[in-house]
């Protein structure tokens, strides 16, 4: 999938820390400011405990996006509304692996439809539950924070699971990007870095960084090489 090749790093702020009145501009100033793709986070209140936005409003960020969308759900039955993120122009669709009976149904879905398919696990969760699913998506999520909530605190932990992931990928020649989100600035991304990462979602420090987005977004590219 060419969106997942054309750059060694990739920044994708998660709009969960932007202004949602003015959502529309607050895309076209993080694009301008830098940012590769836009991070939509989908939470159903049940499968995280949280509510955000749903499918048309993922048709609202996209209308106005120049970078590709980059949905996570965090929803139960995940499989009964593929069709509608597709639909409503997601370029990268990330389903849990957690309590997901037809994983491998709705991954194989994914990819059929056109679109880079992921998978992403939680803190809490054995890193061996995404082996089985490595060689059907294009990117894994490695969640660095419980999932459901912006601004909370890195765990360490995960570091080990982004090492696993990248060896995996690297002995079998999957060529896997490794997404992670969650308490991501500039000292966490350059360890999860250092382990294996190579895409990052980050709200509060890029949306919230006292000197402006580009900053935000440059310190989290930090101490990367030259692309
Ligand atoms: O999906 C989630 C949380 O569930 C994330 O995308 C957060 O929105 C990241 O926020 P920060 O930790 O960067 O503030």
């Amino acid at each position: 999938m060419t969106i997942m090749k054309t750059k060694k790093e990739i920044i994708s702020p998660s709009l969960l820390a932007a202004d949602f009145m003015q959502i529309g501009n607050e895309i076209r100033n993080v694009t301008a400011a830098g940012a590769d793709w836009i991070h939509a986070d989908v939470m159903d209140g049940v499968f995280v405990p949280n509510i955000t936005i749903g499918n048309p409003v993922v048709e609202a960020i996209k209308s106005v996006s120049s970078v590709p969308i980059d949905v996570h759900l965090m929803i139960v039955h995940p499989e009964n509304h593929i069709q509608k993120f597709i639909k409503a122009g997601a370029d990268i669709l990330t389903v849990h692996c957690e309590n997901n009976a037809n994983i491998f149904y709705t991954l194989m879905e994914i990819r059929q439809s056109g679109i880079s398919p992921a998978v992403a696990i939680n803190p809490g969760t054995p890193v061996t539950m995404v082996e089985p699913l490595l060689s059907l998506v294009d990117m894994v999520l490695v969640m660095t924070v419980n999932p459901g909530f912006g601004g909370q605190k890195f765990i360490p932990d995960s570091l080990q699971k982004i090492m696993q992931i990248r060896k995996w990928s690297d002995e079998r020649n999957l060529d896997l990007r490794i997404q992670v989100d969650g308490g991501i600035n500039e000292k966490t991304a350059r360890q999860c870095r250092e382990a294996g990462a190579d895409v990052f979602v980050a709200g509060t420090s890029i949306f919230k960084y006292p000197q402006g987005y580009a900053a935000g977004i440059k310190a989290i590219r930090g101490s990367s090489v030259a692309e």
